[in-house]
């Protein structure tokens, strides 16, 4: 089977410092696939390389069969690749309905142009509603985004990538933050997610993540120190060792 995402040799330094060192990975479709690895092992930097939100220094990057390596993020996205941040990233003042349009826009050809006739933004507007539904938040569409928990942001994040209708999901730490409650919510949302998006989840909460995971990579100083089933990196000494046992 083709990889819906292979990374090969893939490096990126700050300055002196190299966070990203020579990262080989394949992602089938559907996959779930865990990144794990101590504070600063690189895990949000490879996404952002993967993204597009910075530029590899070598390496190269390839999404659905195709070389993205130097295209920018929004033509990642185009091509079908989403993302959450590890930061709420939202426009506090305006709805939740207004937030999930936006990401839909994000996606259309028309973001470019005023609004286009009336019907067209009636499917806007119903597609934006279902989305909300999806997540357990149609009955807040009209809240102002500022009014909702910090559980529901983040359930609204998950929301904005899937209304974008991608191919390849990435999800930096879905569950940072949250109370078991809220967690619980993300888990059964996570749950749901068609089988046809493949995911790549960074995340902390071994219990969820590894109950999510099909596959795991796990990184340490930027390099990818193991990857495999679940089972087999789960029982590799060297997870307990980097990871599992600090
Ligand atoms: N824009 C940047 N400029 C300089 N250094 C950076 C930048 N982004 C990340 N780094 C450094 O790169 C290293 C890897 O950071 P990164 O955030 O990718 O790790 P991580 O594995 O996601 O960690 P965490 O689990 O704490 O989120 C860290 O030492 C960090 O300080």
């Amino acid at each position: 089977m083709n990889p819906v995402l292979e990374l090969s040799g893939l490096s990126k330094a700050f300055g002196g410092l190299q966070v990203t060192r020579g990262v080989d990975l394949r992602v089938e479709q559907g996959e779930r696939h865990l990144l794990i690895g101590p504070n600063g092992a690189g895990k949000t930097t490879l996404f952002n390389l993967i993204a597009g939100d910075f530029r590899s220094d070598s390496g190269r990057i390839s999404l659905l069969g195709r070389d993205v390596t130097r295209l920018p993020t929004a033509s990642r996205a185009q091509h079908g690749l989403a993302r959450t941040y590890q930061i709420v990233t939202l426009f506090g003042k305006d709805t939740l309905l207004h937030n999930v349009m936006l990401a839909l826009l994000g996606k259309s050809p028309r973001r470019w142009r005023h609004w286009g006739s009336l019907s067209d933004e009636r499917t806007m507007t119903a597609r934006a509603h279902a989305v909300l539904e999806a997540v357990g938040l149609g009955h807040k569409a009209a809240l102002p985004l500022q009014q909702t928990s910090y559980g529901e942001k983040r359930r609204l994040e998950i929301a904005m990538a899937l209304a974008q209708e991608p191919q390849v999901l990435l999800l930096d730490e879905p569950l940072a933050g949250l109370s078991a409650e809220e967690r619980d919510t993300i888990r059964q949302l996570l749950g749901q997610i068609d089988r046809k998006i493949t995911i790549i989840m960074i995340e902390h909460d071994m219990e969820v993540a590894l109950a999510f995971a099909d596959r795991i990579t796990l990184l340490h100083y930027g390099e990818v120190i193991l990857g495999g089933t679940r089972e087999q990196v789960v029982n590799d000494p060297r997870t307990r060792e980097i990871y599992l046992g600090h």
